[in-house]
């Protein structure tokens, strides 16, 4: 038996729709374009790709993406006021800086430059915070988009024992958070947990967030299970992969999303998502 593919190109195409409509109406009332400003420092390659998406998704959509690169040798005082900038410009909306930051530069020295209002990422403290009050705001487009997946393929999570594998404050956490809120009993995982395996047979939704290709292998899997893999982990050929060995877990779970074609695309959705919240909320709309 093979899993059900919960593909997340085709929830994104009906999701791009949704969010089109919605920023068309944005453009009438505030008169521009929602404007979404994305940094990225250096050139790690999954954040290169996903910024060039962003760029095409804005296009598309009607909204307006400033891209900033900055070099991987800039120093915390630029960034920081880079950050600043765009966070008291009123024609930015929505900013979004990419992670990891090359070593030496420090995320909570930028966070601080960040308003909250304009956090597309939810990773400010407040944003982090409220969700993990159960009060979510502006909440990490990734995990979002994870529960996005199960929401509209009517898997349910309720009552479910699930695991994320990874901590990240941008993935693995929020996302353990978003399955807690959706009442699952989670258990979070990560390079310390002994057996992994043993854990995650027993969960029925698995959702894979450690950005090492292959750490998931079927065995590790409960038949039947739901696996969410949010790996982007591209390799020397330039191929994208999970962290999920998808051949062997496609044999044995309930549903699974491939990579790509699954988390990637409906991430990218979700942050135009949270831009048309942001632009609304901050300007009182
Ligand atoms: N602050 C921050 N937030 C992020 O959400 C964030 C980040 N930094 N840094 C980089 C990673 C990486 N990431 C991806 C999102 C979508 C695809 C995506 O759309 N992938 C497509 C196609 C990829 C391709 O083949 O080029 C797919 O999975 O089908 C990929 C990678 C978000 N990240």
């Amino acid at each position: 038996m093979s899993a059900q593919i919960l593909d997340g190109r085709a929830l994104a195409q009906e999701l791009r729709a949704e969010a089109a409509a919605q920023i068309a109406e944005l453009r009438m009332r505030i008169d521009r374009a929602p404007t979404i400003a994305v940094v990225q420092v250096g050139d790690d390659p999954a954040a290169t790709r996903y910024v060039r998406s962003i760029d095409r998704l804005c296009q598309s959509l009607g909204a307006a993406c400033r891209a900033i690169a900055l070099p991987a040798t800039t120093d915390q005082a630029d960034l920081e006021a880079t950050v600043s900038h765009l966070s008291a410009d009123d024609r930015v909306d929505g900013i979004l800086l990419q992670l990891p930051l090359p070593a030496g530069l420090s995320l909570d020295g930028v966070l601080h430059r960040l308003v909250p209002e304009k956090d597309l990422d939810g990773i400010h403290p407040i944003n982090a915070g409220l969700l993990a009050q159960g009060r979510p705001a502006l909440t990490p487009n990734t995990p979002a988009g994870g529960m996005e997946l199960l929401r509209r393929y009517g898997i349910e999570v309720r009552g479910k024992r699930a695991a994320v594998v990874g901590r990240s404050a941008i993935v693995g956490r929020p996302m353990a958070l978003l399955l807690l809120q959706a009442d699952a009993t989670v258990t979070i995982c990560h390079s310390r947990t002994p057996d992994l395996g043993a854990v995650l047979r027993e969960c029925d939704i698995i959702a894979a967030a450690a950005g090492r290709p292959g750490l998931i292998t079927a065995e590790m899997i409960k038949p039947g299970a739901t696996v969410i893999d949010f790996g982007t982990n591209v390799l020397a050929d330039g191929s994208m992969v999970g962290d999920v060995d998808y051949a062997g877990a496609v044999e044995v779970a309930g549903a699974i999303t491939p990579v790509p074609g699954g988390t990637g695309p409906v991430t990218n959705v979700m942050l135009m998502q949270n831009l048309i919240k942001a632009t609304r909320t901050r300007l009182g709309i």
